[in-house]
């Protein structure tokens, strides 16, 4: 991992929590939304794992992407695995870690997480009014904004029985690693 001199600075800002359980934790969203900054910014703080859902795609996956046409179950599900199978090694062997995915369905969620005990949703929220310019600003990405109205009726919220941590991507990147941070700290002493 070598995040960028930016989010190191902001990195420093944040006290790492005294946690009891190494953090496994999932960042979902919609494309744009932010998961791959946050998330970044979340290892560096916890001084864990950091994997990219993205580097996970098949080649024809980001192919598809890039000519502007939404994935369809069967183009995610290998995907997916994949995903699942990177927390499997965190949880196996009593790592912390942090993974990214749009895991946008309840059912992808239900694959990559499911009866895993410790595997903590973040779920950060954004309008296309916010994440859409984000989109057309961010350089060096393989996805168009134009998928972004499609990755927005995709999504399925989680609902409460998934537990996850609920943030507003508008808020700055301190805040909402911030507020993460401390929910997490919560959660691990409650439970
Ligand atoms: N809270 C924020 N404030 C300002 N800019 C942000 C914020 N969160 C993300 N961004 C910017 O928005 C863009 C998209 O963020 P990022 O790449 O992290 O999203 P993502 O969810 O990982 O997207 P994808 O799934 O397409 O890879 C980036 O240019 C990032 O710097
Ligand atoms: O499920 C999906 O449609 C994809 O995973 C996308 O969400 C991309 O991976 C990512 O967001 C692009 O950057």
């Amino acid at each position: 991992m070598n995040p960028e001199p930016e989010l190191t600075a902001l990195a420093a800002q944040l006290p790492k929590p005294r946690l009891r359980r190494p953090a496994v934790i999932l960042v979902m969203g919609v494309s744009g939304s932010g998961k791959s900054t946050v998330g970044k910014l979340l290892a560096t703080v916890l001084g864990c794992a950091l994997q990219e859902g993205d580097e996970l795609h098949s080649d024809s996956n980001v192919e598809k992407m890039r000519g502007g046409t939404p994935l369809t179950d069967e183009d995610r599900a290998p995907w997916l695995r994949s995903i699942a199978a990177v927390i499997d090694g965190w949880l196996e062997t009593g790592s912390a870690g942090v993974v990214t995915c749009s895991a946008l369905k309840r059912s992808y969620r239900d694959l990559i997480i499911g009866p895993r005990e410790g595997v903590q949703l973040v779920y950060i929220e954004g309008t296309a009014a916010l994440i859409g310019p984000r989109m057309l600003t961010r350089a060096g990405h393989y996805m168009p904004a134009s998928l972004l109205d499609s990755q927005l009726a995709t999504l399925e919220v989680p609902r409460e029985e998934e537990r996850p941590i609920v943030v507003s991507g508008s808020g700055t990147l301190l805040d909402i690693a911030g507020y993460i941070l401390d929910q997490l700290a919560r959660r691990d002493a409650a439970g």
